[in-house]
């Protein structure tokens, strides 16, 4: 047997038991370059294809229970060398062995499992068993942030940065983003789909419009054993991971809390927002991603860090250490729905996680699902898994009948025998159709994410009762609105309840193409980036903040509407930048109007007048925005109008946030 095979195989079976990265796990072994390569793309396909094969096995009778049998064969490696004689260009098992041996007696009923699978999905092709994710990967460029806590916060850092990838890596910093590419897809279900990428060559970068610290680069450039990433003068984080920190900027010598803060990227932006002063306290309760958080922190050069290896949830409110906690930060596990980019989402757990290249995620999911899930589990629940066990038990006693029937019939030996043999190609788990596994499939996950959800919900709770709290940012890597604007609003709602004043902010609020979802009144002053459009990983941010009850005009209000003035004087000087975004905006039309279409189903559902009005509202400010969307040919004497509006707006200091942010003119797009 070829020694690929093995290699691959050992590879695979440490993924699955989350003892590694692909990139870690076939590049630190004792090999040389050439072969290492060989054995990453080997590995990359065949996980591609592993849910494919696990059904093939599955659907092939005896096949599994040979390999356990046969202790030195190992399941990984049946999955390696199934994927080379089904998928591969080759088509055949290199080489001799005991695997191929035992292999080449299934060849037919594999073949055949085959064949059923591609039937049943009506495909022709092998390809086209793959699920959409892996049939079209979206590809994301290569974020770098620039870690301007480097040098002593020495201000010179990006440029620094920028002259060692230009003169000494040899790119080509471009003067303004590059061209974008939409292409169609029709994904399984028959839905036509847009994908936007940013069309950068291998040697090129630039500097993103929005933070001047992210530089942005093709998705093939490798950075991971760069000498700037080993000294921590750059971090290699995607845009929309870094939002949370930005949003939230603590100025320096405050002190903040991040409740969930390994590998502890957002920690070091935060501390780079402060200047390495004040203090953060950065709470992790897995303690071996907690060492990853030391080490990454210090690597970063952060000195105002306070880590603490416990549940945020464990933390004491009247503990004197965090009276002065002012600006929290929650970023907990969630379902990683968002995260495309990564080739570890081909394991069977999406749940995974590569601490060192990227922040999202973690590991510790199974254990908050199962804490969850004792607290939730109900009777139904319990009743399914009983019917499923009962199934199974059905299935063997039916076979014991029926041999029992033909004996007492007085059926001849040879026929016996061959209902025995034809049984036992029966598998024990009754084969199952595609939609009532896609269901299943279906229900296990809504059942996991909402669980989820709701210890998102208690991370959140538990940072709006330290006594001093002014801010709370809540993020994840997130798509699904349960974990998203659902927990906001659940959020607000019980804080309401309990007579506290917190409100939603409105962030970022001439990010017009990025909004939350228009679920209810408001539910889109929180920001949701999606891969296809705004070319990060799919990501969720909401803040929260204490009103101050003297003043209803809090400092974000000011800030928002400077910010705003600022990128609207920005904007009269950048011309051609929107209008190379007219695409884009008719896609966010698009959207918007598929969205108040959602809006007024739910309307419709809830049979609630109250709801109706606030979504009719949020119709009709939609509908204006796509008409500022569509008329973006920049007016400048309209943007000197809407100047004075703002700042007529900042003087009148006693609306309160959502009506000033309703009184805000709409803002021209601006390309992320
Ligand atoms: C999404 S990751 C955080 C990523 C991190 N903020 C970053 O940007 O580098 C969530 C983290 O929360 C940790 N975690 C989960 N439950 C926790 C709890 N109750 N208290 C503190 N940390 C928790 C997980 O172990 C995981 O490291």
């Amino acid at each position: 047997m070829c020694d690929f095979y093995q290699q691959a195989a050992d590879v695979i079976e440490k993924l699955i038991e989350k003892k590694g990265s692909i990139k870690g796990l076939t590049y630190n072994r004792n090999v040389n370059v050439k072969t290492s390569k060989t054995c990453y793309a080997l590995v990359c396909e065949t996980l591609k294809y592993k849910s494919v094969i696990d059904r093939i096995i599955e659907l092939t009778p005896g096949l599994d229970k040979e390999f356990k049998k046969n202790k030195t064969i190992k399941y990984s490696l049946l999955v390696v060398m199934i994927y080379e004689l089904l998928f591969s260009s080759n088509g055949k098992i290199k080489g001799g062995g005991q695997a191929k041996k035992l292999l080449s007696h299934y060849q037919a009923p594999i073949n055949s499992a085959l064949a059923r699978m591609k039937i049943q999905k009506k495909v022709s092709e092998n390809i086209d068993l793959l699920p959409d994710n892996i049939r079209y990967p979206i590809t994301l460029p290569r974020y770098v942030r620039v870690n301007t806590l480097f040098n002593n916060c020495n201000e010179n850092c990006i440029k620094d940065v920028i002259d060692h990838f230009k003169n000494v890596d040899q790119f080509e910093l471009l003067s303004k983003p590059p061209k974008l590419q939409t292409k169609s897809i029709t994904k399984d279900n028959g839905i036509i789909e847009q994908q936007t990428t940013i069309i950068l060559g291998e040697k090129e970068f630039y500097q993103d419009l929005d933070f001047p610290e992210i530089l942005i680069f093709n998705h093939a450039v490798d950075l991971h054993d760069h000498k700037m990433l080993l000294n921590g003068q750059i971090i290699l984080q995607d845009k929309a991971s870094c939002l949370p920190s930005f949003i939230l900027s603590p100025p320096p010598g405050s002190v903040c809390i991040d409740s969930c803060s390994a590998p502890g990227n957002k920690t070091s932006l935060l501390s780079a927002q402060m200047k390495n002063t004040g203090k953060i306290f950065a709470v992790e309760k897995d303690t071996k991603r907690c060492g990853t958080l030391i080490k990454l922190t210090k690597r970063s050069h952060c000195k105002n860090i306070e880590t603490i290896n416990d549940s945020f949830l464990n933390l004491k409110h009247n503990d004197p250490k965090f009276k002065d906690v002012e600006y929290i930060l929650c970023d907990p596990s969630c379902s990683g729905t968002g995260i495309v980019n990564r080739l570890d989402y081909l394991l069977p757990t999406k749940y995974s996680s590569d601490e060192i290249v990227t922040d999202e995620n973690d590991e510790d999911l199974d254990e908050i699902l199962n804490q969850q899930g004792e607290k939730s589990k109900n009777s139904n629940q319990q009743k399914q898994e009983e019917k499923l066990v009962l199934n199974k038990k059905d299935l063997k006693k039916e076979k014991k009948r029926k041999l029992k029937e033909m004996k007492q019939q007085g059926g001849n030996k040879k026929l016996i025998q061959q209902q025995k043999q034809k049984d036992t190609k029966i598998p024990l788990i009754p084969i199952k159709t595609k939609e009532e596994i896609e269901e299943e499939e279906k229900v296990e996950e809504e059942k996991r994410v909402k669980l989820l959800a709701d210890f998102q919900l208690s991370i959140i709770q538990h940072a709006f009762a330290f006594p001093n709290v002014k801010k709370v940012i809540y993020s994840t890597c997130s798509t699904h609105q349960i974990e998203n604007e659902d927990v906001v609003k659940r959020a607000i709602d019980e804080l309401n309840k309990n007579g506290e004043k917190w409100r939603v902010v409105k962030i970022l609020p001439h990010w017009t193409n990025s909004r939350g979802l228009p679920i209810y009144k408001n539910s889109d002053y929180s920001i949701r980036m999606t891969p296809s459009k705004d070319y990060t990983i799919g990501f969720f941010v909401a803040m929260f903040e204490k009103i101050n009850q003297e003043n209803n005009i809090t400092p974000q209000i000011i800030e928002n509407a400077q910010k705003d003035i600022k990128h609207e004087n920005n904007n009269n000087n950048n011309n051609n930048n929107n209008n190379n975004n007219n695409n884009n905006n008719n896609n966010n039309n698009n959207n918007n109007n598929n969205n108040n279409n959602n809006n007024n189903n739910n309307n419709n559902n809830n049979n609630n007048n109250n709801n109706n009005n606030n979504n009719n509202n949020n119709n009709n400010n939609n509908n204006n925005n796509n008409n500022n969307n569509n008329n973006n040919n920049n007016n400048n004497n309209n943007n000197n109008n809407n100047i004075n509006v703002k700042q007529q707006t900042i003087k009148n200091s006693n609306v309160n946030s959502e009506e000033s942010n309703k009184k805000h003119p709409k803002k021209k797009l601006k390309l992320k």
